[in-house]
């Protein structure tokens, strides 16, 4: 039995960010956005344990662990334990989701191994344990399985789908290196160190996307993790003012960065803005549209 399960990336709408609680964790109001931009994780039976990961021209192979610390195999681990049974299977992730760029890459990866790995050692998880069992992966796992738009609360893991009555255009400029996500939130406490306990709410950004209308939506993303980002990475200020400067509707931090967003009135416009990025020294853009769905089987032999 061979079979592959594709989840996929997610953008930030809105970010809002309290001041860390005790357990170290920032309490989060987010609104999670699945784009199309996917990582497809297969995987095959095999009596042993075997990873393996391949990725496009432009990405750097050596920032995707595979000697055993990949958050696949924790997934593998976690979901063989949670049964009381060893862990086996053949597992090949092909990445597309920029690494450590603020787009839940290795969360989509996670979201995968857990649909797939079900499957393969037909174990029939109920969804409540898969979405126990994906936040305890990460707080943004939960919501790779979810997919669609969905507001984040919690440390992000709790999710809740939201009304979104657009289909969104974006462009999505990776950059060369990545940035952790622990540093950016350690920087957001040094630069905000009288933050609130109760992050920014979300309800311009929930009317925006309720209504489908791009301006409102341009107008209400927000992201506190965003000064941090620019702070360790002034470039992506100047990033971001360019792709206004050449049309976008708005430029946005994703996440904890440093992949940047764009967001366009159409697929046209997208096309378009990715061409003049591009020629202007962006060795790698890429246009996605969203909400798209949350981790789910695409072949199976
Ligand atoms: C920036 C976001 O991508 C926005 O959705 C997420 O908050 C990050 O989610 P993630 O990468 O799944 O994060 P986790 O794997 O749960 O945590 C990694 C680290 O990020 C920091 N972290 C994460 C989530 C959160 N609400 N507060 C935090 O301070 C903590 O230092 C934590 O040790
Ligand atoms: N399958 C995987 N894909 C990518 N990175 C992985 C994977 N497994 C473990 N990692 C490690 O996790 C780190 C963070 O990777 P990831 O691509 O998930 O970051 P991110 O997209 O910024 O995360 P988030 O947006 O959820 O904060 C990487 O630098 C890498 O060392």
């Amino acid at each position: 039995m061979e079979l592959t399960v594709r989840a996929p990336a997610k953008i930030n709408l809105h970010l809002g960010v309290g001041a860390p609680r005790e357990d170290g964790y920032h309490p989060l109001v987010t609104v999670y956005q699945a784009v199309g931009l996917y990582d497809d994780v297969t995987a095959r039976q095999a009596s042993d344990w075997a990873l393996g990961v391949s990725v496009p021209d432009w990405m750097d192979a050596a920032a995707v662990p595979t000697s055993g610390d990949n958050i696949v195999d924790r997934v593998a681990d976690l979901l063989a334990a949670h049964h009381g049974i060893e862990r086996t299977g053949e597992v090949h992730i092909a990445k597309a989701i920029p690494v450590a760029g603020g787009m839940a890459g290795g969360s989509a990866d996670a979201a995968a191994a857990l649909v797939a790995l079900d499957r393969l050692w037909a174990v029939r998880t109920p969804d409540d344990d898969l979405l126990a069992l994906a936040a305890q992966l990460g707080s943004d796992v939960p919501f790779a399985l979810l997919g669609g738009t969905a507001l984040g609360t919690g440390r992000g893991e709790l999710v809740e789908p939201v009304d979104d009555r657009g289909t969104w255009w974006w462009v999505v400029v990776p950059a060369d290196v990545g940035l952790s996500t622990p540093e950016v939130y350690r920087h957001f406490d040094r630069m905000f160190p009288d933050a609130p306990s109760e992050p920014v709410p979300a309800d311009a950004l929930l009317q925006a996307i309720a209504e489908g209308d791009a301006w409102a939506l341009a107008d209400a993303l927000h992201n506190d993790l965003e000064a941090a980002a620019i702070d360790l990475r002034p470039e992506l200020g100047a990033l971001i003012e360019a792709g206004e400067e050449a049309g976008a509707l708005r430029g946005l931090v994703s996440g904890s960065g440093p992949t940047c967003v764009f967001l366009c009135g159409s697929a046209d416009h997208a096309r378009s803005l990715a061409g003049d990025l591009a020629s202007t020294g962006h060795p790698v853009v890429l246009a996605a549209n969203g909400p798209v769905a949350g981790a789910h089987l695409v072949s199976y032999a």
